[in-house]
């Protein structure tokens, strides 16, 4: 199985720009990629990083595949490539809470096109059996896919789990991290002076 996660470090997290700087934005989003890369190898498999620059893959443990266009033509130019011979998947880099049984589950479960939701309508990550599927990402791109798989008649599987759902991209997410994280992303909003916030008796984040 060809494992794929896109990364980009070209404005990364916008949606935590409130909470963070730039610079902090994209060592935060380095961390997470380095925990999902951890955890793709966990599961058994060799991940490849799909970049928008060359320096995207620095200091990461994974080759990188770099093409410069926008998320979805770089992925389905990888499907090009590679799903008439093999299956595909597509893990995105900001699943902080990814977990190796997760990502197997993924991996494991059957059916043409296979899809862990992210919430908000996202597509967390997928599986491509198929040479004919093609990626749409962005809006509600789990509704897109389901449908772009209905019209090639593809069979679709969901992966139901909380921990490929969870993508963070919006300062309540840091929670989730805080919460259930085990690696680098959660180590570095600790040593950047997150905690968690439940003064109000709702869960949120501080920072010191
Ligand atoms: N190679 C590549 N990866 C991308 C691109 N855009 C987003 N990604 C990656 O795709 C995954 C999902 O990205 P998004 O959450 O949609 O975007 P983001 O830039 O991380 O965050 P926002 O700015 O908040 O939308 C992340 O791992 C990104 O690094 C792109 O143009 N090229
Ligand atoms: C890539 C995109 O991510 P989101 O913008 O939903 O976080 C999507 O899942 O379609």
């Amino acid at each position: 199985m060809q494992v794929v996660v896109p990364y980009t470090t070209r404005d990364p997290k916008s949606r935590l720009a409130d909470v963070l700087s730039l610079a902090e934005r994209r060592a935060f989003a380095r961390a997470m990629r380095d925990d999902v890369l951890d955890a793709v190898r966990a599961a058994g498999e060799t991940p490849t990083l799909l970049t928008a620059d060359e320096s995207d893959a620095d200091g990461a443990d994974a080759p990188a595949v770099v093409d410069d266009r926008p998320l979805t033509p770089a992925v389905n130019a990888v499907l090009e490539t590679h799903a008439e011979t093999e299956s595909v998947a597509v893990v995105m880099a900001d699943l902080a809470l990814a977990t190796p049984d997760a990502l197997s589950r993924l991996f494991e479960s059957e059916g043409d096109v296979v899809v862990a939701p992210g919430r908000g309508g996202g597509t967390n990550a997928l599986v491509v059996r198929h040479p004919d599927f093609r990626v749409d990402y962005h809006g509600a791109s789990y509704r897109d896919h389901r449908r772009l798989a209905a019209a090639a008649d593809l069979s679709v599987t969901d992966v139901d789990s909380m921990r490929l759902s969870t993508d963070v991209d919006e300062p309540s997410d840091l929670a989730e991290v805080l919460l259930h994280g085990t690696g680098a992303a959660r180590d570095w909003l600790v040593d950047a002076g997150f905690e968690l916030d439940v003064a109000d008796g709702r869960v949120g984040v501080t920072r010191e």
